[in-house]
């Protein structure tokens, strides 16, 4: 049997993200549009037979025991009373707190990861639930389908998107995700959309207004990218993206990127590449 794997963790852009309402216990109601980009951590997975889950490396300032992936795999150990352990290690490439969801994929290719080694048989759906658990964007990656969202994140449709390449930009500023969903100045009632309405040109990211506002280095890093193509926030920030036409277009748009951000171009992709990987492994392992 197969005791170490190598995953891909993806980020994901929200292509655009609206605030449509709040639940009764004060969470929001999002819509937005999920998808994947050929820019990933890496996951290396080793069983242990001891039980112990281990991170013997992973983000500096993430401690052992907060680190997603860490929490994935003692739920995912605690559901199915699995006796075996593991060893995580996590190489970041995805800007932390950006809006790219690097933690919460992480969490699904450990979901998906052990769910294999450790032979639990939990199905798609099981792991989505557990996913949700630790946060309302690990869903998604745990599916593995570019999708539109309601509900917190969680309610997904699977969708096709044309093909894109993405300047991605990291204004290397923090934006706390749950102080922004306090702020008073958020537009929290925008009427529904759909993909259609999406790909005639609506959407935007409520978090922006906002952002811009209290975070003027990232302002200044989105104007900076609208000289050259539409420039949105993913998710609640700080990074930003802009659909570009090619590879090359992108990478001459970086050559000019001031020196104090940070950013690469990537390309979207309707499979994540997590789940690219899993659908070439031995049959044992899908
Ligand atoms: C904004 C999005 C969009 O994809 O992603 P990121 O920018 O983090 O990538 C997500 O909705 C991020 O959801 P999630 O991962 O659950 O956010 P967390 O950081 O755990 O939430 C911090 C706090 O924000 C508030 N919160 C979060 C999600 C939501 N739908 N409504 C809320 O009101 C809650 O007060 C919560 O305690
Ligand atoms: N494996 C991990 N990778 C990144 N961040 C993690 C991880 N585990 C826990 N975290 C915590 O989750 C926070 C959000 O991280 P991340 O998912 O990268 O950003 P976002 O939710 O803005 O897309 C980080 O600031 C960090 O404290």
């Amino acid at each position: 049997m197969m005791q170490t794997l190598t995953l891909p963790a993806p980020a994901k852009l929200n292509l655009f993200l609206h605030i449509t309402g709040r639940r009764a216990d004060g969470y929001h109601l999002l819509q937005t549009l999920f998808v994947f980009l050929d820019f990933a951590d890496e996951i290396t997975l080793t069983v242990r037979s001891d039980g112990a889950i281990r991170r013997p490396a992973g983000a500096d300032n993430v401690p052992e025991a907060e680190d997603l992936t860490v929490r994935a795999a003692r739920l995912l150990q605690e559901v199915t009373g699995c006796p075996l352990g593991a060893d995580i290690q996590v190489l970041k490439r995805i800007p932390m707190g950006g809006g790219l969801g690097g933690g919460s994929s992480d969490a699904a290719s450990v979901l998906q990861g052990l769910n294999r080694l450790w032979q639990c048989h939990l199905d798609e759906n099981a792991l989505a639930a557990l996913g949700l658990r630790l946060g309302a964007d690990v869903p998604v990656f745990v599916r593995g389908h570019a999708a539109w969202a309601e509900g917190v994140g969680e309610q997904l449709t699977p969708v096709v998107l044309p093909n894109s390449w993405y300047v991605v930009i990291h204004p290397k500023v923090h934006v706390p995700t749950a102080e922004l969903f306090s702020s008073p100045h958020l537009t929290r009632d925008s009427p529904a959309i759909t993909l259609a309405t999406f790909h005639g040109g609506a959407g935007l990211n409520a978090f922006q207004p906002v952002v811009e506002k209290r975070y003027p280095e990232v302002a200044e890093a989105i104007n900076w990218l609208s000289r050259y193509s539409t420039a949105k926030l993913t998710g609640s920030g700080s990074c930003l993206f802009a659909p570009v036409s090619s590879k090359q277009e992108g990478e001459k748009i970086l050559k000019s990127l001031p020196n104090k951000w940070f950013g690469f171009v990537a390309e979207g992709a309707n499979i994540s590449p997590l789940h690219q990987k899993l659908a070439i492994m031995p049959t044992l392992y899908n």
